[in-house]
C-alpha cells in the first residue's frame, strides 16, 4: 500500500513510519516540523515539509502520489497549552483535519486512521473504570474537545461518503523504538516518563509530582502506559482491517492496567540506578485521578498481542533514547 502519514516526523508517527517501511509499504510523510524531527523519518520514506491545513500542498501531494490510505498524527498535544490558547487547538487539530478530510473525500481516499486520545473521556467516575469505548465522552479541556470534534467529523463523513476510518484513543504513550531508530525527541515534552528519564540523566534538576492526595493506592494519579511499539502494531492492524473492507471503528489503546506516578518514578530510579530528586507539588489542573483503558475491544477486533507490556522495559527504552539524545 501507499500511505500518507501526517505528523510522521513526530514521536508516534515516526514509529509507525518505520514499521510500515520495514514491511515494504510505500510511505509519504507530510510534516511541518513544528515539533517533529527530520532525522527520525525513515530514509526510505518520502518526506514533504508542509502544513496539513494547506489545501494546495495536499492537492499537489495527492497528484504526485497514488495514496491508498491516510494515517493522521499531525496535531498539537499539550493539554495546559490548549487551555491557554484554545484557538490554536481548534485550528491545528480540528480545522486542519477538516481540510485534510475534504481533500480525502475529493480524492476518493476511503481509508483513514486517526490519532485520538483518552482525553475525550475527561474525568471518568471511579465506577466507570476501566473506561470502555461506550463510556460517555465529556472532555474537560480544548485539547480533548478538539479531538472529539474530529471523531464526530469522521463519523459523519463515513455516513455521507464512501469512507471508513479507525479512530484510536491512545492512553499514555511511552517508551521508544527498541532498536533505537526513533523516540520522543521534543525537548519541551511534558510526559511523565520522558521528564523522569531527563531527571535521571541530569538533563533537568528535579521532577515535580503533581498531586499526592488523590484517592489512589499511594495518593498519586494512575495512568495506563502503553509502549509506542505495541501502539505502532495496532496501527498496522487497523490499516490492514480497513484494507480488508472492515467497517469504521473507535478503539481504546492501552493495556488495561495502571501505574501511579510514584510507581513510574520508582521504575525510572530502578532502571537508571539514579536516585534523582522529586518534589511533591499541588495537583495539576484537569488531571483525572485514574485513567485506565478497557482494551478488550481492541484485542477482540484485531487479535492484538502486545509484546512490550512491562513498565521497566518501557522505561528502559525511553532512557536509552534519552541517552542517545544527549550525544
Ligand atoms: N503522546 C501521547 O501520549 C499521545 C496520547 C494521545 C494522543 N496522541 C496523539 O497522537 C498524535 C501524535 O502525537 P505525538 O506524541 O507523536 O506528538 P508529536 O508532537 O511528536 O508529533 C506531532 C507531529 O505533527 C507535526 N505537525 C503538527 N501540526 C502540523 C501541521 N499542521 N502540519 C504538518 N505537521 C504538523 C509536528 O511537527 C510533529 O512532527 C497527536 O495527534 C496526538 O494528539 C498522543
Ligand atoms: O512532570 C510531571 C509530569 C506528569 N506528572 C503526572 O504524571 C501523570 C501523567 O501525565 P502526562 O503529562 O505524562 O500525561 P497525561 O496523563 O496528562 O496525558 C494527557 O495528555 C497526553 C498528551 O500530552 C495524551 O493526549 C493523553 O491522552 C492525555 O490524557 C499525570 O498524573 C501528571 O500529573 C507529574 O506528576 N509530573
Amino acid at each position: 500500500m501507499s500511505i500518507l502519514i501526517t505528523g510522521g516526523a513526530g514521536y508516534i508517527g515516526s514509529h509507525i513510519a518505520h514499521e510500515l517501511v520495514d514491511r515494504g509499504d510505500d510511505v509519504v510523510i507530510l510534516d511541518n516540523l513544528s515539533t517533529g524531527v527530520r532525522e527520525n523519518v525513515p530514509a526510505k520514506a518520502e518526506f514533504v515539509q508542509g502544513n496539513v491545513g494547506d489545501r494546495d500542498t495536499l492537492s499537489a501531494l495527492f497528484k504526485a502520489h497514488q495514496i491508498d490510505a491516510v494515517m493522521h498524527f499531525a496535531g498539537s498535544i499539550v493539554v495546559p497549552e490548549s487551555v491557554e490558547n484554545p484557538l490554536k487547538y481548534y485550528d491545528n487539530n480540528t480545522a486542519v483535519t477538516r481540510t485534510l478530510l475534504e481533500a480525502c473525500v475529493a480524492e476518493s481516499i476511503d481509508k483513514f486512521v486517526f490519532s485520538s486520545t483518552a482525553a475525550v473521556y475527561g474525568m471518568p467516575h471511579a465506577d466507570e473504570l476501566p473506561v470502555t469505548e461506550k463510556t460517555p465522552t465529556v472532555p474537560i479541556n480544548p485539547y480533548g474537545r478538539s479531538k472529539l470534534m474530529t471523531e464526530w467529523m469522521l463519523q459523519d463523513i463515513s455516513h455521507a461518503h464512501d469512507f471508513r476510518y479507525v479512530a484510536l484513543r491512545y492512553f499514555n504513550v511511552a517508551g521508544a523504538d527498541p532498536s533505537g531508530r526513533t523516540g520522543q525527541s521534543t525537548p519541551a515534552a511534558t510526559h511523565l516518563i520522558k521528564v523522569a528519564c531527563q531527571a535521571a540523566l541530569g538533563v533537568r534538576e528535579q521532577l515535580g509530582v503533581f498531586g499526592t492526595d488523590y484517592e489512589t493506592r499511594d495518593g498519586t494519579c494512575v495512568r495506563d502506559y502503553i509502549h509506542v511499539t505495541d501502539l505502532a502494531k495496532v496501527h498496522l492492524l487497523a490499516l490492514d482491517a480497513l484494507q480488508a473492507g472492515s467497517p469504521s471503528r473507535v478503539l481504546n489503546c492501552g493495556y488495561g492496567r495502571g501505574f501511579t506516578v510514584r510507581e513510574v518514578i520508582d521504575s525510572v530510579r530502578r532502571v537508571s540506578s539514579v536516585d534523582f530528586v522529586t518534589h511533591d507539588l499541588e495537583r495539576r489542573a484537569g488531571d483525572p485521578p485514574e485513567l485506565i483503558a478497557n482494551a478488550g475491544e481492541l484485542r477482540a477486533q484485531f487479535n492484538w498481542q502486545p509484546e512490550h507490556d512491562d513498565l521497566d522495559h518501557i522505561v528502559e527504552t525511553a532512557l536509552k533514547w534519552e541517552r542517545r539524545m544527549m550525544r
